[in-house]
């Protein structure tokens, strides 16, 4: 093993840095760079080097090069992962080798800097790694995601695991399942919880304002500019940049966000000049992008970069168990201490309505429901639940095929007579005049418990 001066140094409370690379030159330069930031570098040159120095005294960070002469980099972040995992590991990737800074973040890698490794890069990295919390936080803001369904707790689990990356994530749900949010507590979890979160609706912004939006634009680079702007990416530089609707953006900014999310640098419109930006990017959309880049109307290499890692938020009806915790939850919000309270019948209501428009229609169907209520009380009437509402709209919605549709309709129904019935199978059978061995294999087979 080959030790750097930062290793003879008194270590005291020092925060140590493992560095991996077989290039002296690389190694001197990380070397002196962390020992300016008052860090402690150790170097070394191989795995096997490097799992040995892991096996000793615990380090804050580690950096590793991707080609090593008795491996690669992503032996490091496995053996990371598995053994060391509140040690964030960032990789260092040959310039223009995309793919294994992709493998990389999927292995568990927190961030990667492509070479050649630029300081000021390099600076950020290292002190956003650094930042990360510490284990579980007094206030947990996690705690503001109601539910405690396995669906849910699994959500939150990998919540927790993705804030501690700067992997790119797709969140993948239904409107209204809570994407949003679950973006929002990926940043406040995350090392940049003390920089912007930036949430954007691609789908919002007209297409010719597009490039001056996401990075801002020079005074006099268009009738109107006035004065220099910043777009989304510099505002959100050191924080999080949410693109809610992704799949929304058009062809031609898709390239040009591709280039900004691979080089890590934008272009203000009407400049010359490039400017770094540290974003980590989120992105959503509740159609399937896999079947936009099958039409053609998302570029798989973009789809590629972002889609990193996938989050999925589960429709509401599929975690029937968190709706009295929401319900109580939102009445709470909005009414403080002595909200309304939902009748048994009320309750069980809510528990087969499909929700469509998932968490947020269910706050919309409480706000309506205690206007109308009288007395606090809400009964199943006040919920107004009616059976238009159950499912949304009539035609397949996005990649939806004619199963999916015909399945979709088939649960509205037997919801609807299941909710009329007040939960009686036998009763909702003959509502829908199915016999009840019929009604029993539909109920199986669409998983309505
Ligand atoms: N598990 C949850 N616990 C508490 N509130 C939730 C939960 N899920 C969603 N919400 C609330 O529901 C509303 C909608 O959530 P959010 O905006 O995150 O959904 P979305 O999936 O991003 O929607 P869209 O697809 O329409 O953009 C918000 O008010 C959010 O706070």
């Amino acid at each position: 093993m080959s030790l750097s001066k930062a290793d003879r140094r008194p270590r005291g409370d020092l925060t140590r840095v493992l560095v991996i690379d077989d290039e002296p030159d690389i190694r001197e330069l990380i070397d002196l760079t962390l020992s300016r930031m008052g860090l402690a570098a150790e170097c070394v040159g191989s795995v096997a080097a490097a799992r040995q120095a892991l096996d000793g005294e615990p380090f804050q960070l580690c950096l590793t090069d991707m080609r090593l002469p008795d491996g690669d980099g992503l032996e490091i972040v496995r053996y990371i992962a598995e053994r060391h995992a509140q040690t964030p590991v960032a990789v260092i990737t040959a310039f223009g080798s995309a793919e294994n800074a992709v493998a990389a973040l999927k292995a568990g890698a927190f961030d990667y800097l492509a070479k050649p490794v630029g300081l000021e890069q390099l600076r950020a990295l290292v002190k956003s790694a650094l930042r990360l919390p510490e284990g579980a936080a007094e206030e947990n803001p996690l705690q503001s995601l109601i539910g405690d369904s396995p669906s849910m707790q699994q959500v939150r689990a990998t919540i927790e695991k993705l804030a501690r990356s700067q992997a790119p994530i797709y969140i993948s749900g239904e409107s209204g399942s809570g994407k949003e949010l679950a973006a929002r507590l990926i940043h406040l979890r995350s090392a940049r919880s003390g920089g912007p979160f930036v949430p954007v609706n691609c789908g919002a912004i007209p297409e010719n304002l597009m490039e001056s939006e996401f990075f801002g634009y020079r005074k006099g680079a268009f009738t109107g500019a006035d004065g220099d702007r910043e777009g989304f990416f510099q505002a959100a530089n050191g924080g999080t940049l949410f693109l809610d609707e992704v799949a929304d953006l058009p062809l031609a900014m898709q390239v040009k966000l591709l280039r900004a999310i691979q080089e890590k640098r934008v272009r203000k419109v009407g400049s010359v000049a490039e400017e770094a930006v540290d974003v980590r990017i989120i992105c959503a959309t509740h159609r399937n992008l896999r079947d936009c880049v099958d039409k053609g109307a998302f570029r798989q290499d973009l789809y590629y970069r972002l889609n990193v890692i996938e989050l999925r938020m589960p429709p509401l009806r599929e975690r029937l168990e968190d709706i009295p915790p929401l319900v109580e939850a939102i009445l709470h919000r909005l009414f403080g201490e002595s909200p309304p309270q939902l009748s048994p019948g009320a309750l069980k209501a809510l528990e087969f309505y499909p929700f469509p428009g998932n968490v947020r229609e269910l706050e919309n169907i409480l706000e309506r429901a205690t206007a109308l209520c009288a007395d606090a009380h809400i009964e199943a009437e006040d919920l107004r639940l009616e059976p238009d509402e159950m499912g949304g709209e009539s035609i397949g919605r996005g990649s939806e095929t004619l199963d999916d549709y015909l399945n979709r309709l088939e649960r509205q129904a037997i919801l609807e007579a299941l909710q009329k019935t007040e939960g009686n199978r036998t009763a909702a059978a003959r509502l829908l005049g199915v016999t009840f061995r019929s009604m029993r294999y539909r109920l199986e087979r669409l998983g309505i418990e």
